[in-house]
């Protein structure tokens, strides 16, 4: 495929950048990828390991020239590394970033935006719980969904350009408005990790009781719960930081649920609980039923998949 992007800037090469940088490879998508990590370490490993073409040791250098930026930081820092970078960038460039939370990463990005400069915020609805410049593979993005939420008066040119190289990446891409963003991700992938931190607490709790039978007779729920829960803690306190109103109100919703469901087990009302688990298992149903089911073996992963 011919090059979508002349140079790309990756910075913070963790799992996302890293998996990038491959699956640009993979499609021949971009000329060059520079790349710069906050950390010496990472840096190090990143040269040794071949991932990008080019590492600076000055993130200025790394953007300068570069016809795409990509911030692949935690989203608690987008704004500090967006001030960073901006006085470097190339008239015409576009920014994109990758983190799991919109709104927050356009209100610190935006006013750090020099005039001339596109700004076209996205997500891969893609990831694993390992993090840092090893953990990325070129297929992790296959068949995944690749979110763009373009701001107001954005160039459509530089959303269609950013789309074609999520696509030549093996996503599909949707776009989406920020706030609505913000809500469905609280539903499908904020709480759902804040559920399964609070139960592998719960059971490391306990496990002082039980010794280790807990992670010893683990069945396949609480292990998937032990997965998700191992997942990178700067990343996740900073998604709650930066989506805590839509994580709080469907905690809310979930906690009055969950209530509902505890009274019905100490009334001993069957009806509910079966009714509740028949609605349950309709949803599932619909979501393999529609093919979206991407935990089906070999659904959208290559060999190199670590989940
Ligand atoms: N891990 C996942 O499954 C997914 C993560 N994301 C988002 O992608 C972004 C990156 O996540 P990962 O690649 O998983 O993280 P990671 O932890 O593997 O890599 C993040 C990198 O950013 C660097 N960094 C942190 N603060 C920095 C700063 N101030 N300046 C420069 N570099 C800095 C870290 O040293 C690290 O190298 C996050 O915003 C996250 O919300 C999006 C989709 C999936
Ligand atoms: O590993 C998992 O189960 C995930 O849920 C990966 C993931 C984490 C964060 C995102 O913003 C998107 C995807």
């Amino acid at each position: 495929m011919a090059h979508v992007y002349n140079r790309v800037a990756l910075i913070g090469l963790g799992l996302i950048a890293s998996s990038m940088f491959w699956a640009m490879k993979r499609g021949g998508l971009a000329g060059e990828v520079t790349g710069y990590a906050r950390s010496a370490e990472t840096r190090e490993t990143a040269r040794e390991i071949g991932l990008c073409d080019v590492v600076y040791d000055d993130i200025t250098q790394a953007v300068e020239g570069a016809d795409l930026i990509v911030l692949c930081v935690p989203v608690g820092v987008m704004g500090q590394v967006m001030e960073q970078i901006a006085g470097s960038l190339a008239q015409g460039a576009t920014v994109t970033d990758v983190g799991s939370v919109k709104r927050a990463v356009i209100d610190q990005v935006t006013p750090h935006l020099p005039e001339g400069v596109h700004f076209v915020a996205g997500h891969p609805l893609a990831g694993t719980e390992h993090s840092g410049p090893k953990a990325g593979f070129a297929e992790l993005f296959d068949n995944r969904w690749s979110l763009l939420v373009p701001s107001e008066g954005t160039d459509p040119k530089a959303t269609a350009k950013l789309r074609a190289l999520w696509e030549g990446m093996g996503a599909n891409v949707e776009e989406m408005d920020a706030d609505h963003h913000d809500l469905v991700l609280a539903v499908t992938s904020h709480a759902p990790h804040l559920i399964a931190y609070t139960m592998v607490g719960v059971a490391d709790d306990l496990r002082r009781v039980t010794d280790s039978e807990v992670i010893k007779y683990s069945a396949a729920g609480f292990r998937d719960f032990t997965r998700i829960a191992a997942s990178d803690p700067t990343m996740w306190r900073d998604v709650f930081l930066s989506n805590k109103d839509a994580t709080l109100e469907i905690l809310g919703r979930f906690t009055e649920e969950l209530f509902a469901l505890q009274r019905a087990i100490r009334q001993g009302d069957g009806d509910h609980l079966f009714e509740y688990f028949t609605r349950t298992r309709a949803i599932r149903r619909g979501i393999i039923e529609a093919g979206q089911d991407t935990d089906a073996p070999n659904f959208g992963r290559g060999a190199g998949s670590k989940t």
